[in-house]
């Protein structure tokens, strides 16, 4: 088998490399490049490593046939076109923990260099000035932090700052009333946070709600001789108004770690009095750059060599302790999305999952993805578990879930039912011992089969002799059956037979066998 290639575009701890190497993968660590030279490497790759100055842009992807996976050695994706990867089947993936607890001390330590002016007084002193009378600092103890975000880098900051005996005032729309009590934090909305902080520090990623949350007039809501740090994403504090604020004396302090344009070479805010920055250097300690280059190298590797996912923002994400439950339930989903997608002609608005018995008690995210995948397989050759989401919504199909916990005839159930022009049609399947996916039910008809390699679907009048007939024209023409499976709706009624084949059914037989007394409709199937 040939190794996956990955390509490591952005300057990451060594360890990445090796464990690149060692888990199977062949690696290129070639950093720097512009993104022509990008576009001119990248096809050959399988996966792409990068941090946050490889902008994933349309262009690349589109220069990317074989590409599977991005990995984030670190946190924030914004500089990855995530809906186009998703478009793409790309799978992307960051490490959302290894650089929490460096990024937050940034913030700690940023805070106490804008409390006690430390970079202004160490450059004075070097320049041989002594100025003993010029920085009267504050202290933070008994002082309110204004925490804007309260995740996992706010959760810390804020840990930090009550062991430093401040007071903590959280606003984030997502921060659980139960979950403050827990941090040990005020959760308040963000009028009162401007009121009440002393220090504001923010820790959301850049969106359309977060984008200059610290605007002009959310600034000048806050208390005067505030300071502000921003160790997240530029943008999230209005640049020019932040400069006015300092300039007006409102703000008595800044300190900036991130920018709107990066790299920052030139701000207005250079050069103010109070204002403080460093070139994104939030995560930068070997403690964490060693994390994140070893997790997406893990992660990266794991996906590319075992079809292991975790921390994929596009993808469900499948943990060591679910992956060995879910694997059968995704191959059972994604053929039973097959067989519909096979036997179904015609615009379909609707598609719907409904999980039954033990099936119930799982993550329904990856066995929702693998029906839809092999539903729209049918349609699109580039499909698979990251884009068929996004595929359906494209196509305007409405993807229902359902869960019934109590178990019904089966002690496991996963059935897929499509809303056609001729009405709802389902087929369900289960699986036998936990493990072997097989299919129970076909539009209504109780019938069991293993939905494998290439098989041809009968639907013919129950009546004597048939299975002769169809045995002897399959015999005629070489090929040779597996396994045989028929159900009826009732004895001389309506009967479906699917039949496994060792090889593919050619367009003349299956002409032949549609010829055949009581044959109602005769498809060949490939699984
Ligand atoms: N400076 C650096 O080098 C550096 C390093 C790591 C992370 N970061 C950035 O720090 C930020 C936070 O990272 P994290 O790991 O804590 O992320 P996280 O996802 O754990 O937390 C983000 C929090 O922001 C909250 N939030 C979302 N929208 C909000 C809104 N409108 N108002 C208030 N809160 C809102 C979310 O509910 C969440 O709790 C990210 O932008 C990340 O990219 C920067
Ligand atoms: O989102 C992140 O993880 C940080 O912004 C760190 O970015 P970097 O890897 O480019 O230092």
């Amino acid at each position: 088998m040939t190794k996956p290639k990955v390509l490591v575009s952005d300057k990451m701890d060594p360890n990445a490399a090796r464990i690149f190497a060692e888990m199977g993968c062949d690696v290129d660590v070639i950093t720097g490049e512009t993104p022509e030279q990008l576009i001119a490497r990248i096809g050959e790759y399988d996966g792409l490593a990068i941090r946050s100055s490889t902008k994933v842009t349309k262009e690349i992807l589109d220069a990317a046939p074989n590409l599977k996976v991005i990995g984030r050695a670190g946190i924030g994706v914004d500089n990855v076109d995530i809906p186009y990867a998703s478009s793409k089947g790309v799978v992307v993936m960051n490490t959302p923990f290894g650089n929490s607890i460096t990024t937050a001390e940034h913030a700690i330590a940023l805070m106490f260099a804008l409390a006690r002016q430390i970079p202004e007084a160490n450059a004075q002193t070097q320049a041989g000035l002594w100025p003993k009378n010029g920085f009267m600092g504050v202290e933070v103890t008994g002082k309110t932090l204004g925490l804007i975000g309260a995740g996992n880098i706010g959760s810390i900051v804020a840990a930090r700052a009550l062991g430093l005996k401040m007071k903590v005032v959280a606003f984030d729309p997502f921060l659980t009333p139960e979950r403050a009590v827990e941090m040990g934090v005020e959760k308040g909305d963000l009028d009162t946070l401007l009121a009440k902080a002393d220090f504001i520090t923010l820790h959301t990623p850049l969106t359309e709600q977060t984008r200059n949350i610290l605007s002009k007039e959310n600034l000048a809501k806050t208390k005067k001789g505030v300071r502000i740090i921003n160790c997240a994403r530029g943008g999230l504090v209005d640049e020019a108004a932040l400069k006015e604020a300092m300039d007006a004396g409102h703000v008595a302090g800044a300190a900036l770690d991130v920018f709107e344009t990066e790299p920052a070479k030139a701000s207005p805010l250079f050069g103010t009095p109070n204002f403080i920055c460093t070139p994104h250097l939030g995560a930068s300690t070997n403690e964490a750059q060693v994390n994140v280059a070893l997790q997406v190298a893990e992660q990266m590797a794991d996906f590319l060599v075992n079809g292991g996912v975790t921390n994929a923002l596009n993808m469900p994400s499948l943990s060591a302790e679910e992956a060995p439950k879910l694997k059968p339930y995704m191959a059972l989903a994604e053929k039973l999305g097959s067989l519909v997608g096979q036997l179904t002609t015609g615009t379909v608005p609707r598609v719907s999952i409904h999980t039954e018995g033990a099936a119930a008690e799982l993550n329904a995210r990856p066995i929702v993805a693998a029906v839809l995948n092999g539903f729209l397989r049918v349609q699109s050759d580039t499909v698979n578990m990251v884009n068929a989401p996004f595929l359906a919504k494209d196509l305007g199909i409405e993807v229902r879930e359902v869960k019934t916990e109590r178990e019904g005839d089966y002690h496991t159930l996963v059935r897929v039912s499509v809303k056609t022009e001729a009405g709802e049609r389902s087929v369900a399947g289960t699986l036998f011992s936990n493990a072997e996916p097989r299919l129970v039910e076909l539009f209504g008809i109780k019938v069991e089969a293993e939905l494998t390699g290439d098989m041809l679907y009968i639907v013919n009048e129950d009546a004597p002799g048939f299975i002769g007939r169809i045995g002897t024209l399959l015999g005629e023409n070489s090929i040779n059956i597996g396994t045989f499976n028929l159900g009826r709706r009732e004895a001389g009624g309506e009967a479906v037979l699917l039949l496994s084949v060792d090889n593919p059914v050619t367009s003349a037989v299956l002409d032949q066998a549609r010829k055949l007394p009581g044959v109602k409709k005769v498809m060949a199937l490939k699984f």
